[in-house]
């Protein structure tokens, strides 16, 4: 029987088409709402799984695709929206309420980038239009406020009847608490340690984040007590080990990569950074400093998905420096192309994890 125009139509049409990473019906998701006709225009409302879905573009195509396909279509509009599934939660482990999504990056040496990636995931999944926070947990060099732009800022105390209250400072639509805030600089790191598990905690706990699609967390570098205690303490959406490609930094990764999967922490796979040099007055040149497709090899070895690889660019470290992203400061760059590819990677892999498991 020829198919008509209605909205049962267009939804039976659409059922076929499946969200390419999740490989599950886009109707049988509950994605497609809203299914309105007028005249021969189709409208409905694709509910995405994170406003960074890498494949935003493809779906449309493949929805207007499968609804050209009835008769007396003339045209079809896709209102395109996200919701971002909330994690699975653990039995023995706290969340944060309404907090739907907690990643961690951890490196395991310091100085290969981690703030610096975690900082512009950061960036770039809130200018993708997601409600985001960031814990920069780093004893040992608690750079993510001057990377935001917010070392002036503070964090204001409010006293309430269950307890002091942080209210974090946010720059570039990303609330943001560092231990950079609490720790006097002149103070030798020996001491910080023992602090450490409490801050964390009260970071968790006693922050104001309202409604947080993802909270990102910069871990120090290593595999010691922050790790323990944030694995320990809340569920976890995953975690985004970043490395360099040379042999010492993979050894580390390495490490990394068991204790979290021991403290059963979902790795959602590798960042490769400063995969290679990107002279300034020569930005079409690539210079492979460490040999060429280390990464592809590394993430092969750690039986991983390589989720980019970052090159080493004069503007990444001045933007840093300045507090200005490269993500937003120079959109175009290499450097900030790679980097929102990883933030949408990311960000897909949770959705994917939340939605139907690892
Ligand atoms: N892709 C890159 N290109 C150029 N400079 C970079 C790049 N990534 C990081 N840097 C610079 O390298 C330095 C170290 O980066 P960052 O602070 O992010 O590392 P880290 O791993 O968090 O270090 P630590 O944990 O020791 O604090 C910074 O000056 C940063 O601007």
């Amino acid at each position: 029987m020829p198919l008509t125009l209605s909205p049962a139509s267009v939804l039976d049409v659409l059922r076929p088409v499946e969200d390419p990473e999740l490989r599950r019906s886009l109707v049988e998701l509950n994605m497609i709402r809203n299914v309105e006709i007028q005249a021969g225009t189709v409208r409905f409302t694709l509910v995405l799984t994170t406003p960074s879905c890498p494949l935003r573009e493809f779906i449309v195509d493949d929805c207007k695709k499968a609804v050209f396909a009835l008769p007396g279509v003339a045209d079809v509009q896709v209102d395109v929206t996200a919701e971002t599934p909330q994690q699975k939660s653990l039995p023995d482990r706290t969340g944060i309420p309404g907090v739907k999504n907690i990643i961690a990056v951890s490196s395991g040496k310091g100085g290969v980038g981690k703030s610096t990636v975690a900082v512009n995931i950061a960036v770039a999944l809130a200018e993708a239009g997601s409600a985001v926070g960031m814990i920069d947990a780093d004893i040992y060099g608690p750079n993510v406020p001057t990377m935001l732009g917010l070392q002036n800022a503070i964090i204001e105390v409010r006293k309430t009847p269950q307890g002091d209250v942080l209210e974090p400072p946010s720059n570039y639509g990303v609330k943001m608490v560092s231990m950079g805030f609490l720790i006097d600089p002149d103070q030798p790191v020996v001491w910080r340690g023992p602090m450490l598990n409490g801050i964390i905690r009260q970071f968790l706990y006693q922050a104001d984040w309202g409604e947080l699609d993802y909270l990102i967390v910069d871990l120090p570098p290593g595999t010691g007590d922050a790790q323990l205690t944030l694995a320990q303490a809340v569920p976890m959406a995953g975690v985004v080990i970043v490395t360099t490609p040379q042999t010492v930094a993979l050894q580390d990764a390495r490490r990394g990569l068991k204790m979290f999967q021991n403290l059963g922490v979902h790795v959602l796979g590798v960042v490769e950074n400063m995969s290679y040099f990107i002279p300034p007055d020569l930005p079409d040149r690539r210079y492979d400093i460490f040999g060429s497709q280390g990464g592809e090899r590394m993430a092969q070895e750690l039986n991983l998905p390589l989720l980019g690889c970052v090159p080493l660019e004069l503007n990444v470290r001045e933007g840093g420096d300045a507090g200005l992203p490269i993500v937003l400061n120079y959109p175009d760059s290499a450097s900030a192309q790679a980097l929102r590819h990883i933030a949408q990677q990311v960000a897909a892999k949770v959705s994917i994890a939340a939605l139907i498991g690892i």
